[in-house]
Protein backbone atom coordinates (compact mmCIF):
# COMPACT_ATOMS: atom_id res chain seq x y z
CA UNK A 1 0.00 0.00 0.00
CA UNK A 2 1.62 3.92 -0.69
CA UNK A 3 1.87 5.33 2.46
CA UNK A 4 -0.34 8.37 1.24
CA UNK A 5 -3.48 6.43 1.33
CA UNK A 6 -2.66 4.58 4.35
CA UNK A 7 -1.80 7.57 6.57
CA UNK A 8 -5.19 8.84 4.71
CA UNK A 9 -7.19 6.12 5.96
CA UNK A 10 -5.65 6.26 9.20
CA UNK A 11 -6.21 10.13 9.41
CA UNK A 12 -10.14 9.33 8.53
CA UNK A 13 -10.58 7.63 11.84
CA UNK A 14 -8.95 10.81 13.86
CA UNK A 15 -10.66 13.62 12.43
CA UNK A 16 -14.08 14.72 11.61
CA UNK A 17 -15.05 14.00 7.73
CA UNK A 18 -15.50 17.10 6.67
CA UNK A 19 -12.01 18.16 8.13
CA UNK A 20 -11.00 15.40 5.58
CA UNK A 21 -13.02 16.27 2.56
CA UNK A 22 -12.31 19.81 2.57
CA UNK A 23 -8.30 19.81 3.53
CA UNK A 24 -6.46 16.42 3.13
CA UNK A 25 -8.43 14.89 0.11
CA UNK A 26 -8.01 17.11 -2.33
CA UNK A 27 -4.17 16.74 -1.86
CA UNK A 28 -2.06 14.83 -4.48
CA UNK A 29 0.81 12.61 -2.91
CA UNK A 30 3.93 12.88 -5.02
CA UNK A 31 7.44 11.41 -4.39
CA UNK A 32 10.75 13.35 -4.72
CA UNK A 33 13.81 13.05 -3.82
CA UNK A 34 13.16 10.27 -1.85
CA UNK A 35 10.66 12.40 0.36
CA UNK A 36 6.35 12.96 0.31
CA UNK A 37 5.59 16.02 -1.50
CA UNK A 38 1.75 16.93 -0.84
CA UNK A 39 0.24 19.15 -3.37
CA UNK A 40 -2.66 21.54 -2.53
CA UNK A 41 -4.84 22.92 -5.18
CA UNK A 42 -3.65 26.68 -3.32
CA UNK A 43 -2.22 28.63 -0.91
CA UNK A 44 -5.16 28.47 1.42
CA UNK A 45 -5.03 24.66 1.68
CA UNK A 46 -1.30 24.69 1.89
CA UNK A 47 -1.32 26.80 4.91
CA UNK A 48 -4.09 25.46 6.47
CA UNK A 49 -2.56 21.86 6.07
CA UNK A 50 0.47 23.41 7.10
CA UNK A 51 -0.51 24.75 10.49
CA UNK A 52 -3.45 21.76 11.48
CA UNK A 53 -1.99 18.92 10.19
CA UNK A 54 1.49 18.05 9.35
CA UNK A 55 2.80 17.46 12.12
CA UNK A 56 0.29 14.22 12.71
CA UNK A 57 1.32 13.60 8.70
CA UNK A 58 4.55 13.68 9.52
CA UNK A 59 4.39 10.97 12.78
CA UNK A 60 2.02 8.94 10.23
CA UNK A 61 4.37 8.97 7.26
CA UNK A 62 7.46 8.17 9.64
CA UNK A 63 5.24 4.98 11.15
CA UNK A 64 4.59 3.38 7.50
CA UNK A 65 7.78 4.84 5.60
CA UNK A 66 9.86 4.75 8.59
CA UNK A 67 11.44 8.53 8.07
CA UNK A 68 10.71 10.01 4.85
CA UNK A 69 10.25 13.46 4.66
CA UNK A 70 7.64 15.16 3.88
CA UNK A 71 6.69 18.94 2.48
CA UNK A 72 3.53 20.54 1.49
CA UNK A 73 3.90 22.24 -1.78
CA UNK A 74 1.01 24.39 -4.72
CA UNK A 75 0.36 22.63 -7.55
CA UNK A 76 0.02 19.12 -8.88
CA UNK A 77 2.11 16.56 -8.97
CA UNK A 78 4.30 15.88 -12.79
CA UNK A 79 2.60 13.52 -14.25
CA UNK A 80 -0.68 15.00 -13.98
CA UNK A 81 -1.63 18.36 -15.85
CA UNK A 82 -1.41 21.15 -13.49
CA UNK A 83 -5.22 22.91 -12.63
CA UNK A 84 -5.00 26.50 -12.62
CA UNK A 85 -4.50 27.63 -8.96
CA UNK A 86 -7.91 28.30 -6.81
CA UNK A 87 -9.34 25.63 -9.35
CA UNK A 88 -9.20 22.75 -7.63
CA UNK A 89 -10.68 23.98 -4.24
CA UNK A 90 -12.20 21.43 -2.56
CA UNK A 91 -16.15 21.25 -1.90
CA UNK A 92 -17.81 22.85 1.00
CA UNK A 93 -20.83 23.12 2.83
CA UNK A 94 -21.67 27.27 1.80
CA UNK A 95 -20.77 29.44 5.13
CA UNK A 96 -23.52 30.54 7.07
CA UNK A 97 -23.64 33.87 6.06
CA UNK A 98 -21.72 35.73 2.98
CA UNK A 99 -20.51 39.32 3.68
CA UNK A 100 -23.29 41.22 2.49
CA UNK A 101 -23.22 44.73 3.78
CA UNK A 102 -26.09 46.88 5.00
CA UNK A 103 -28.23 44.33 5.65
CA UNK A 104 -28.73 45.67 9.04
CA UNK A 105 -27.03 43.00 10.97
CA UNK A 106 -25.90 44.82 14.14
CA UNK A 107 -28.63 43.45 16.95
CA UNK A 108 -30.67 46.28 17.52
CA UNK A 109 -31.51 45.22 21.10
CA UNK A 110 -28.23 45.82 22.37
CA UNK A 111 -27.88 50.20 23.51
CA UNK A 112 -25.40 51.67 25.65
CA UNK A 113 -29.22 51.94 28.03
CA UNK A 114 -29.12 48.64 28.73
CA UNK A 115 -26.07 48.16 29.93
CA UNK A 116 -25.07 48.44 33.16
CA UNK A 117 -21.64 50.36 34.16
CA UNK A 118 -19.40 49.40 37.11
CA UNK A 119 -15.89 49.67 37.46
CA UNK A 120 -14.64 46.46 35.24
CA UNK A 121 -16.41 48.09 32.07
CA UNK A 122 -16.30 51.46 32.56
CA UNK A 123 -13.39 51.99 30.13
CA UNK A 124 -14.46 49.76 27.56
CA UNK A 125 -18.03 51.35 27.49
CA UNK A 126 -16.79 55.59 27.24
CA UNK A 127 -14.41 53.68 24.34
CA UNK A 128 -17.63 52.57 22.78
CA UNK A 129 -19.45 55.47 23.11
CA UNK A 130 -16.70 57.93 21.94
CA UNK A 131 -16.07 55.37 19.22
CA UNK A 132 -19.85 55.53 18.32
CA UNK A 133 -19.94 59.69 18.58
CA UNK A 134 -16.93 60.65 16.31
CA UNK A 135 -16.55 57.16 14.20
CA UNK A 136 -12.73 57.23 12.85
CA UNK A 137 -11.60 59.28 14.87
CA UNK A 138 -7.47 58.36 15.02
CA UNK A 139 -7.62 58.84 19.06
CA UNK A 140 -9.94 55.35 19.01
CA UNK A 141 -9.88 53.89 15.60
CA UNK A 142 -8.73 51.09 15.43
CA UNK A 143 -10.84 50.63 18.80
CA UNK A 144 -10.37 47.33 20.20
CA UNK A 145 -12.29 45.79 23.33
CA UNK A 146 -10.63 42.15 24.70
CA UNK A 147 -11.36 40.24 28.22
CA UNK A 148 -12.90 36.91 28.96
CA UNK A 149 -15.84 35.09 27.73
CA UNK A 150 -19.76 36.41 28.72
CA UNK A 151 -18.53 39.54 29.75
CA UNK A 152 -19.82 41.69 27.26
CA UNK A 153 -17.66 42.88 24.39
CA UNK A 154 -20.14 41.98 21.70
CA UNK A 155 -23.00 43.96 23.66
CA UNK A 156 -20.93 47.26 23.71
CA UNK A 157 -19.85 46.58 20.06
CA UNK A 158 -23.61 46.70 19.10
CA UNK A 159 -24.41 49.32 20.94
CA UNK A 160 -21.64 51.34 19.56
CA UNK A 161 -22.76 50.28 16.29
CA UNK A 162 -26.70 50.97 17.17
CA UNK A 163 -25.77 54.36 18.33
CA UNK A 164 -23.94 55.48 15.50
CA UNK A 165 -26.94 54.69 13.30
CA UNK A 166 -29.25 56.72 15.75
CA UNK A 167 -26.92 59.88 14.92
CA UNK A 168 -26.41 58.86 11.50
CA UNK A 169 -29.30 56.77 9.95
CA UNK A 170 -27.68 56.37 6.45
CA UNK A 171 -24.58 55.19 8.02
CA UNK A 172 -23.69 51.42 6.71
CA UNK A 173 -22.49 49.76 9.55
CA UNK A 174 -21.43 45.98 9.09
CA UNK A 175 -21.26 43.21 11.86
CA UNK A 176 -18.78 40.44 11.47
CA UNK A 177 -17.68 37.53 13.20
CA UNK A 178 -14.35 36.49 12.52
CA UNK A 179 -15.68 32.88 11.08
CA UNK A 180 -17.79 34.56 8.81
CA UNK A 181 -14.96 36.98 7.76
CA UNK A 182 -12.99 33.42 6.98
CA UNK A 183 -15.82 31.49 5.74
CA UNK A 184 -16.85 34.65 2.84
CA UNK A 185 -13.01 34.82 1.88
CA UNK A 186 -12.49 31.37 1.60
CA UNK A 187 -15.85 31.63 -0.74
CA UNK A 188 -14.59 34.23 -2.88
CA UNK A 189 -11.41 32.01 -3.57
CA UNK A 190 -13.73 29.43 -4.73
CA UNK A 191 -15.76 31.21 -7.07
CA UNK A 192 -12.78 33.59 -8.03
CA UNK A 193 -14.57 36.60 -6.89
CA UNK A 194 -12.10 37.58 -4.40
CA UNK A 195 -11.77 41.40 -6.09
CA UNK A 196 -15.52 41.42 -5.21
CA UNK A 197 -15.09 40.52 -1.76
CA UNK A 198 -12.73 43.34 -1.11
CA UNK A 199 -14.65 45.90 -2.70
CA UNK A 200 -17.35 45.44 -0.32
CA UNK A 201 -15.35 46.83 2.43
CA UNK A 202 -14.62 50.17 0.46
CA UNK A 203 -18.58 51.00 0.77
CA UNK A 204 -18.77 50.50 4.60
CA UNK A 205 -18.49 53.12 6.83
CA UNK A 206 -17.48 50.80 10.51
CA UNK A 207 -16.62 47.52 10.47
CA UNK A 208 -17.30 45.63 13.92
CA UNK A 209 -15.64 42.40 13.68
CA UNK A 210 -16.05 39.75 17.18
CA UNK A 211 -13.56 37.06 18.51
CA UNK A 212 -10.60 38.09 16.51
CA UNK A 213 -8.80 35.64 18.12
CA UNK A 214 -10.02 32.95 16.03
CA UNK A 215 -7.53 34.29 13.05
CA UNK A 216 -4.95 32.44 14.70
CA UNK A 217 -3.10 29.79 12.71
CA UNK A 218 -4.87 31.01 9.47
CA UNK A 219 -2.26 32.61 7.69
CA UNK A 220 -3.75 33.33 4.62
CA UNK A 221 -6.98 35.07 6.22
CA UNK A 222 -4.86 36.94 8.54
CA UNK A 223 -3.44 38.24 5.54
CA UNK A 224 -6.12 39.28 3.88
CA UNK A 225 -8.00 40.82 6.77
CA UNK A 226 -4.56 42.79 7.33
CA UNK A 227 -5.11 44.36 3.96
CA UNK A 228 -8.61 45.19 4.47
CA UNK A 229 -8.04 46.75 7.68
CA UNK A 230 -5.44 49.01 6.50
CA UNK A 231 -7.95 50.19 3.41
CA UNK A 232 -10.13 50.67 6.31
CA UNK A 233 -7.88 52.54 8.66
CA UNK A 234 -6.57 54.98 5.93
CA UNK A 235 -10.03 55.38 4.45
CA UNK A 236 -11.04 56.34 8.14
CA UNK A 237 -13.50 53.78 8.50
CA UNK A 238 -13.85 53.14 12.22
CA UNK A 239 -12.99 49.88 12.82
CA UNK A 240 -13.84 47.87 16.39
CA UNK A 241 -12.83 44.55 17.12
CA UNK A 242 -12.94 42.11 20.11
CA UNK A 243 -10.81 39.64 21.28
CA UNK A 244 -10.69 36.84 24.23
CA UNK A 245 -7.59 37.97 25.42
CA UNK A 246 -4.98 40.75 24.48
CA UNK A 247 -3.75 39.91 20.79
CA UNK A 248 -0.23 40.33 22.22
CA UNK A 249 -1.09 37.28 23.96
CA UNK A 250 -2.85 35.12 21.23
CA UNK A 251 -0.64 32.50 19.58
CA UNK A 252 -0.43 32.03 15.84
CA UNK A 253 -1.57 35.88 14.91
CA UNK A 254 0.92 37.66 13.08
CA UNK A 255 3.52 40.37 14.82
CA UNK A 256 2.80 42.87 11.97
CA UNK A 257 -0.77 42.27 12.48
CA UNK A 258 -0.74 42.71 16.55
CA UNK A 259 1.40 45.70 16.28
CA UNK A 260 -1.41 47.41 14.10
CA UNK A 261 -4.65 45.98 16.43
CA UNK A 262 -2.74 48.18 19.01
CA UNK A 263 -2.28 51.13 17.00
CA UNK A 264 -5.80 52.87 18.32
CA UNK A 265 -7.34 52.21 21.85
CA UNK A 266 -7.15 48.86 22.90
CA UNK A 267 -9.36 48.71 26.47
CA UNK A 268 -9.98 45.39 28.93
CA UNK A 269 -13.60 44.50 29.87
CA UNK A 270 -12.82 42.42 33.43
CA UNK A 271 -15.38 40.43 35.29
CA UNK A 272 -17.69 42.63 36.99
CA UNK A 273 -17.68 43.43 40.58
CA UNK A 274 -20.67 42.49 43.36
CA UNK A 275 -22.76 45.19 43.00
CA UNK A 276 -22.59 45.65 39.40
CA UNK A 277 -23.58 41.87 38.66
CA UNK A 278 -26.62 42.87 41.20
CA UNK A 279 -27.26 45.21 38.91
CA UNK A 280 -27.34 43.65 35.92
CA UNK A 281 -29.41 40.94 37.37
CA UNK A 282 -32.15 43.12 38.38
CA UNK A 283 -31.92 45.09 35.06
CA UNK A 284 -32.08 41.47 32.61
CA UNK A 285 -35.50 40.72 35.43
CA UNK A 286 -36.97 43.97 34.67
CA UNK A 287 -36.19 43.51 30.81
CA UNK A 288 -38.10 40.14 31.15
CA UNK A 289 -40.99 41.61 33.04
CA UNK A 290 -40.12 40.15 36.37
CA UNK A 291 -39.92 41.99 39.38
CA UNK A 292 -36.86 40.46 41.66
CA UNK A 293 -36.17 41.78 45.34
CA UNK A 294 -33.02 43.10 45.83
CA UNK A 295 -32.32 40.26 48.02
CA UNK A 296 -32.52 37.62 45.17
CA UNK A 297 -30.58 39.95 43.56
CA UNK A 298 -27.61 39.75 45.70
CA UNK A 299 -28.09 36.29 46.49
CA UNK A 300 -27.27 35.82 42.34
CA UNK A 301 -24.89 37.96 42.11
CA UNK A 302 -22.94 36.48 45.05
CA UNK A 303 -23.09 33.22 43.97
CA UNK A 304 -22.64 33.94 40.67
CA UNK A 305 -19.94 35.34 39.77
CA UNK A 306 -18.02 34.03 36.68
CA UNK A 307 -19.34 35.86 33.76
CA UNK A 308 -22.72 37.56 33.05
CA UNK A 309 -24.02 34.82 30.61
CA UNK A 310 -24.28 32.61 33.74
CA UNK A 311 -26.05 35.39 35.17
CA UNK A 312 -28.44 35.23 32.35
CA UNK A 313 -28.91 31.55 32.78
CA UNK A 314 -29.63 31.85 36.12
CA UNK A 315 -32.20 34.68 35.72
CA UNK A 316 -34.00 33.02 32.61
CA UNK A 317 -34.43 29.80 34.81
CA UNK A 318 -36.04 31.74 37.67
CA UNK A 319 -38.63 34.02 35.96
CA UNK A 320 -39.34 31.11 33.43
CA UNK A 321 -39.90 28.71 36.53
CA UNK A 322 -41.86 31.69 38.35
CA UNK A 323 -43.99 32.37 35.51
CA UNK A 324 -44.77 28.60 35.28
CA UNK A 325 -46.01 28.26 38.37
CA UNK A 326 -47.06 31.58 39.19
CA UNK A 327 -45.51 32.05 42.13
CA UNK A 328 -43.47 35.58 43.13
CA UNK A 329 -39.84 35.47 43.29
CA UNK A 330 -38.90 34.93 47.05
CA UNK A 331 -35.12 34.33 48.46
CA UNK A 332 -36.64 30.70 49.24
CA UNK A 333 -37.72 30.44 45.87
CA UNK A 334 -35.27 31.29 44.39
CA UNK A 335 -32.62 29.06 46.73
CA UNK A 336 -34.78 26.47 45.57
CA UNK A 337 -34.80 27.16 41.96
CA UNK A 338 -31.35 27.09 41.42
CA UNK A 339 -30.12 25.11 44.22
CA UNK A 340 -28.55 22.49 41.31
CA UNK A 341 -26.84 25.68 39.55
CA UNK A 342 -24.98 26.83 42.79
CA UNK A 343 -24.03 23.19 43.33
CA UNK A 344 -22.19 22.44 40.00
CA UNK A 345 -20.35 25.87 40.96
CA UNK A 346 -19.53 25.46 44.44
CA UNK A 347 -18.60 21.67 43.72
CA UNK A 348 -15.98 23.41 41.26
CA UNK A 349 -14.18 25.58 43.53
CA UNK A 350 -13.05 23.79 46.25
CA UNK A 351 -10.64 25.25 48.62
CA UNK A 352 -7.63 22.81 47.06
CA UNK A 353 -8.25 24.42 43.96
CA UNK A 354 -8.05 28.26 45.45
CA UNK A 355 -4.38 27.10 46.84
CA UNK A 356 -3.24 25.52 43.91
CA UNK A 357 -4.32 27.93 41.39
CA UNK A 358 -2.79 30.67 43.59
CA UNK A 359 0.12 28.93 44.05
CA UNK A 360 0.38 28.03 40.72
CA UNK A 361 -0.08 31.76 39.61
CA UNK A 362 2.71 33.21 42.12
CA UNK A 363 5.10 30.44 41.05
CA UNK A 364 5.21 28.62 44.50
CA UNK A 365 5.46 25.54 45.53
CA UNK A 366 2.47 24.21 47.18
CA UNK A 367 4.49 22.92 50.20
CA UNK A 368 6.15 26.57 50.85
CA UNK A 369 2.64 28.35 50.03
CA UNK A 370 0.92 26.57 53.07
CA UNK A 371 4.07 26.21 55.22
CA UNK A 372 5.41 28.42 58.22
CA UNK A 373 7.50 31.07 56.75
CA UNK A 374 6.07 34.58 56.76
CA UNK A 375 8.37 36.07 53.84
CA UNK A 376 6.35 38.59 52.30
CA UNK A 377 6.83 36.70 49.02
CA UNK A 378 4.92 33.71 50.63
CA UNK A 379 2.55 35.37 53.15
CA UNK A 380 0.73 37.43 50.65
CA UNK A 381 0.18 34.59 48.35
CA UNK A 382 -0.97 32.77 51.86
CA UNK A 383 -3.23 35.46 52.27
CA UNK A 384 -4.19 36.30 48.77
CA UNK A 385 -5.73 32.20 49.02
CA UNK A 386 -7.67 32.48 52.46
CA UNK A 387 -9.56 35.60 51.42
CA UNK A 388 -10.37 33.55 48.28
CA UNK A 389 -11.70 30.86 49.86
CA UNK A 390 -13.69 32.92 51.90
CA UNK A 391 -14.80 34.57 49.37
CA UNK A 392 -15.51 31.51 46.73
CA UNK A 393 -16.97 28.74 48.82
CA UNK A 394 -19.36 28.00 51.78
CA UNK A 395 -16.49 26.82 54.41
CA UNK A 396 -16.39 28.58 57.72
CA UNK A 397 -13.34 30.75 58.87
CA UNK A 398 -12.02 27.85 61.06
CA UNK A 399 -12.40 25.34 58.33
CA UNK A 400 -10.38 27.15 55.95
CA UNK A 401 -7.95 27.56 58.93
CA UNK A 402 -7.55 24.11 59.47
CA UNK A 403 -7.01 23.66 55.55
CA UNK A 404 -4.75 26.00 55.47
CA UNK A 405 -1.57 23.95 57.94
CA UNK A 406 -4.27 23.61 60.83
CA UNK A 407 -3.68 27.92 61.21
CA UNK A 408 -6.46 29.49 63.85
CA UNK A 409 -9.51 31.33 62.52
CA UNK A 410 -8.32 34.53 63.55
CA UNK A 411 -5.24 34.55 61.38
CA UNK A 412 -8.06 33.33 58.50
CA UNK A 413 -10.14 36.59 58.80
CA UNK A 414 -7.14 38.88 59.19
CA UNK A 415 -6.08 37.58 56.03
CA UNK A 416 -9.76 38.29 54.43
CA UNK A 417 -9.70 42.18 56.23
CA UNK A 418 -6.25 42.96 55.19
CA UNK A 419 -6.68 41.94 51.72
CA UNK A 420 -9.42 43.85 51.04
CA UNK A 421 -7.88 46.73 52.91
CA UNK A 422 -4.60 46.63 50.85
CA UNK A 423 -6.48 45.92 47.20
CA UNK A 424 -7.95 49.36 48.17
CA UNK A 425 -4.84 51.04 47.47
CA UNK A 426 -2.76 48.25 45.69
CA UNK A 427 -4.16 48.18 41.79
CA UNK A 428 -1.68 44.84 41.06
CA UNK A 429 -3.02 42.79 44.27
CA UNK A 430 -6.48 43.71 42.80
CA UNK A 431 -5.47 42.68 39.22
CA UNK A 432 -4.23 39.58 40.66
CA UNK A 433 -7.37 38.81 42.53
CA UNK A 434 -9.11 39.28 39.27
CA UNK A 435 -7.73 37.02 37.40
CA UNK A 436 -7.54 34.80 40.14
CA UNK A 437 -11.48 34.83 40.29
CA UNK A 438 -11.71 34.66 36.69
CA UNK A 439 -9.68 31.33 36.69
CA UNK A 440 -11.28 29.82 39.54
CA UNK A 441 -14.65 30.62 37.95
CA UNK A 442 -13.99 29.23 34.13
N1 LIG B 1 -22.58 45.24 31.84
C1 LIG B 1 -23.58 44.56 31.28
N2 LIG B 1 -24.83 45.00 31.35
C2 LIG B 1 -25.85 44.31 30.80
N3 LIG B 1 -25.70 43.14 30.15
C3 LIG B 1 -24.47 42.64 30.06
C4 LIG B 1 -23.34 43.31 30.60
N4 LIG B 1 -22.24 42.57 30.37
C5 LIG B 1 -22.65 41.50 29.68
N5 LIG B 1 -23.99 41.53 29.49
C6 LIG B 1 -24.83 40.51 28.82
O1 LIG B 1 -24.18 39.24 28.91
C7 LIG B 1 -24.38 38.50 27.73
C8 LIG B 1 -23.04 38.10 27.16
O2 LIG B 1 -22.39 39.28 26.71
P1 LIG B 1 -21.57 39.34 25.33
O3 LIG B 1 -22.16 38.41 24.32
O4 LIG B 1 -21.43 40.76 24.93
O5 LIG B 1 -20.18 38.74 25.82
P2 LIG B 1 -18.77 38.70 25.11
O6 LIG B 1 -17.82 39.39 26.01
O7 LIG B 1 -18.86 39.18 23.70
O8 LIG B 1 -18.46 37.15 25.16
P3 LIG B 1 -17.82 36.15 24.07
O9 LIG B 1 -16.36 36.46 24.04
O10 LIG B 1 -18.11 34.81 24.65
O11 LIG B 1 -18.49 36.41 22.77
C9 LIG B 1 -25.18 39.38 26.78
O12 LIG B 1 -26.52 38.99 26.83
C10 LIG B 1 -25.01 40.78 27.35
O13 LIG B 1 -26.16 41.58 27.13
Amino acid sequence: MHVWPACLQRLETELPQDEVSMWLKPLQADRRDGGLVLYAPNAFVRDEVQSRFLERIRELVRHFDDGAEVVVDIGAPRRIAAAPANQALPARPAPAAVVEPFHGNVDPHYSFDNFVEGRSNQLARAAAWHAAQKPGERTHNPLLLYGGTGLGKTHLMFAAGNEMRRLNPAARVLYLRSNTFYDAFFRSLQEKTTDQFKRQFQKIDALLIDDIQFFAGKDRTQEEFFHTFNALFEGRQQIIMTCDRYPREVDGLEPRLKSRLGWGLSVAIDPPDFETRAQIVLSKARERGAVLPDEVAQLIAKKMRSNVRELEGAINKLTAQAGLLGRPVTMEFAQETLRDLWRAQQQAISIANIQKAVADYYGLQLREMLGKKRTRSLARPRQVAMALAKELTEHSLPEIGVAFDGRDHTTVLHACRQIRTLMESDGNLHEDWDKLIRKLSE
